[in-house]
């Protein structure tokens, strides 16, 4: 049992602000888990970002569980969230449940799915049965076909309406927490003020319980960031300089230095060996 559980993130609502960042391999889970943030997250994100797809639509629940299994190996204190990804939930509730199962037994500590009004039957049962769901509404990438491309949600009342319904049906299902993406920030705002469980923004302003950002966007290792992100760093840069400065040093022969390689000492002894085996070898 890891530190951060459900009832930690919804006790933290009004008192300290929820931090959550994605990782998608074991390296970087362990440097997120000892960096102190409280929600590790393996969003479906990872189809652009890691597997350089342009949208999440053709993410699978193999790459889920594989990436869930490598960030829950190294998480010792963080809340552990999976994504479940498109096409794993949408058919009906028993495959979703069935899909769930997979994420939790891959050592999530809970789970997130896109949606809440539609969804209430599947977080009422998942919720039932001990799995931990996390809902998510504004902009939902999965309905990046529908949408057009992602954009900003909340300006038509029919949006807010929609907004503030997902979150309520997901309070009222059993969620513990929700996510809200790319809404204006008056609008998530309404929502954190009329659902007693925890939201959490990601381009949604600063009136929400906690933030959400994608590990290789704040890190700066990803080309196509959204509007809304901070670049807490340019590892992309340090990682190319690092690169160039190896590729020289290859072609000018610096590297491999004397402490990077081992010799006999004895020069006399190597060649009274090689004679031999190349004796026995002709
Ligand atoms: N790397 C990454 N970071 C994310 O935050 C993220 C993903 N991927 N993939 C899933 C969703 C999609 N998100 C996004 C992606 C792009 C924009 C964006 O660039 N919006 C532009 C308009 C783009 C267009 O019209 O095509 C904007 O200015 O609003 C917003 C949210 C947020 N999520
Ligand atoms: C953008 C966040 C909330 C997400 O769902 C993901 O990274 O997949
Ligand atoms: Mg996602």
């Amino acid at each position: 049992m890891r530190e951060i559980t459900p009832r930690t993130i919804m006790e933290m609502k009004g008192k300290e602000k929820i931090s959550m960042i994605t990782a998608y391999d074991y390296p970087s889970a362990l440097i997120a888990d000892r960096a102190g943030m409280d929600i590790i997250f393996i969003g479906d994100s990872l189809g652009m970002v890691v597997y350089g797809e342009p949208s999440t639509l053709a993410v699978s629940m193999d790459q889920m569980v594989l990436h869930t299994r490598a960030v829950a190996k190294a998480v010792k204190r963080a809340l552990v969230l999976a994504d479940m990804p498109f096409g794993s939930y949408e058919v009906d509730v028993e495959e979703g449940i069935r899909n769930a199962i997979r994420l939790i037994q891959a050592g999530a500590d809970a789970v997130k799915i896109e949606g809440g009004y539609d969804h209430k039957k599947l977080v009422k049962r998942l919720v039932r049965m001990g799995i931990p769901v996390i809902g998510h509404t504004g902009l939902t990438p999965q309905r990046y076909l529908r949408l057009g491309g992602y954009r900003l949600m909340g300006e038509t009342e029919e949006e807010i309406e929609e907004i503030l319904r997902d979150a309520k049906a997901l309070e009222k299902a059993g969620a513990f927490a929700v996510v809200l993406e790319f809404t204006l920030a008056d609008v998530a705002k309404l929502v954190t003020e009329e659902v007693s469980i925890p939201t959490i923004g990601i381009g949604a302003g600063p009136y929400v319980d906690g933030q959400v950002l994608v590990w290789h966007d704040l890190l700066g290792i990803y080309e196509n960031v959204p509007p809304f992100v901070k670049k807490y760093a340019d590892i992309g840069g340090m990682i190319r300089l690092a690169l160039e400065n190896y590729r020289e040093e290859v072609k000018n022969g610096s590297f491999p230095a004397k402490e990077h390689y081992w010799e006999f000492l004895d020069k006399e002894e190597f060649k009274r060996k090689a004679r031999k085996v190349l004796e026995r070898l002709s």
